[in-house]
């Protein structure tokens, strides 16, 4: 088994997730030439060939070669693909390692579909990433399923570790409903808490343009505290909440709306959409 470096990736499609990740690899110096994309959309291959990677229209030309093929288009569209590839992996003696990033699509279902026409069936590992890979800040869960050896598991642990700071290896593939549900669609939650921030305080009166910057940078700074600090996030909530004082006011706002539950039904709602489109 290659190492990362010497790994041939292919991505099957180049949309949002894949182009985090592939931007966050470029970053972190791997090889732009081993990184061929397979994108029907002119505009997105443009821009990834502008990273320095190779594109293509042709799926199957993509994954030709590859040690490793990230399945990367949308769950409705996994089924399609992971045919188209399998169908054309006849020849090969060696099937590559298959990581999915779909929301919701099942180890046994990416097995079935990409089985080859003489029944041999790649070895998959089911992936959940978030955009912050771009940034080398992403937050990735993985389930592999029981035939993946270790090796092919460190290859992909090394591939997700490039782009994440955090890779969470979970022991149920259920689970990675859940991640989807809390560090998939994440970023998200909170790139919505800061447009809500800049709006109420442009609401009160702060020009739109220091409103944004104080709120980014709350942003950056609390998730900076949360990292590297040993306080629990409680306790570093309540470092912030002086008794009766302002923050505590805006706390009491929260609670009074129901904050706790709000979020609850937030996570359980997107984790229940990953596990209904593992269904359909
Ligand atoms: N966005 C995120 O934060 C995350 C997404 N994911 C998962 O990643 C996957 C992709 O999501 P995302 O990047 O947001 O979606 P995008 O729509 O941005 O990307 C998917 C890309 O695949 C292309 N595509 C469509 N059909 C095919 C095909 N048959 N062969 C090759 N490429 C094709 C699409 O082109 P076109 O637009 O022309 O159809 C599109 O550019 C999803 O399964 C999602 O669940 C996982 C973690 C986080
Ligand atoms: O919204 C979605 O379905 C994808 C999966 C996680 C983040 N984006």
């Amino acid at each position: 088994m290659p190492s990362l470096q010497d790994s041939k990736l292919a991505f099957i499609g180049g949309g949002n997730m894949a182009s985090a990740i592939i931007g966050g690899l470029v970053n972190k110096g791997v090889n732009k030439q081993n990184i061929t994309v397979s994108e029907p959309w002119d505009v997105n291959r443009e821009k990834l060939a502008a990273v320095g990677v190779k594109t293509t229209t042709d799926n199957t030309e993509a994954g030709a070669n590859a040690d490793i093929v990230i399945i990367a288009v949308k769950p409705q569209v996994t089924k399609g693909v992971c045919e188209e590839l399998g169908a054309s992996w006849s020849k090969r003696t060696t099937l590559p390692v298959v990581v999915s990033i779909a929301a919701g699509i099942t180890l046994s279902s990416l097995e079935e579909w990409s089985r080859t026409p003489d029944g041999r069936s790649a070895h998959v590992v089911r992936v959940m990433p978030n955009t912050p890979a771009l940034v080398g800040e992403g937050a990735s869960g993985a389930y592999a399923s029981a035939d993946v050896t270790s090796e092919e598991k460190e290859l992909v642990n090394a591939l997700l570790s490039s782009v994440s700071k955090a890779t969470e290896w979970v022991n149920k593939e259920e689970l990675l409903d859940v991640v989807t549900g809390l560090s998939g669609s994440g970023p998200a939650y909170f790139f919505a808490m800061v447009e809500h921030l800049i709006s109420s305080a442009t609401a009160l009166g702060l020009p739109q343009e220091q409103a944004t910057r104080l709120a980014t940078q709350t942003c950056l700074g609390a998730g900076k505290m949360l990292v590297e600090s040993s306080d629990e996030p409680g306790q570093l909530r309540k470092n912030v909440t002086s008794p009766n004082g302002t923050t505590y006011a805006a706390l009491q706002s929260f609670e009074a709306q129901g904050f706790k539950e709000i979020v609850d039904k937030a996570v359980q709602a997107a984790t229940s959409r990953s596990a209904e489109l593992g269904k359909n």
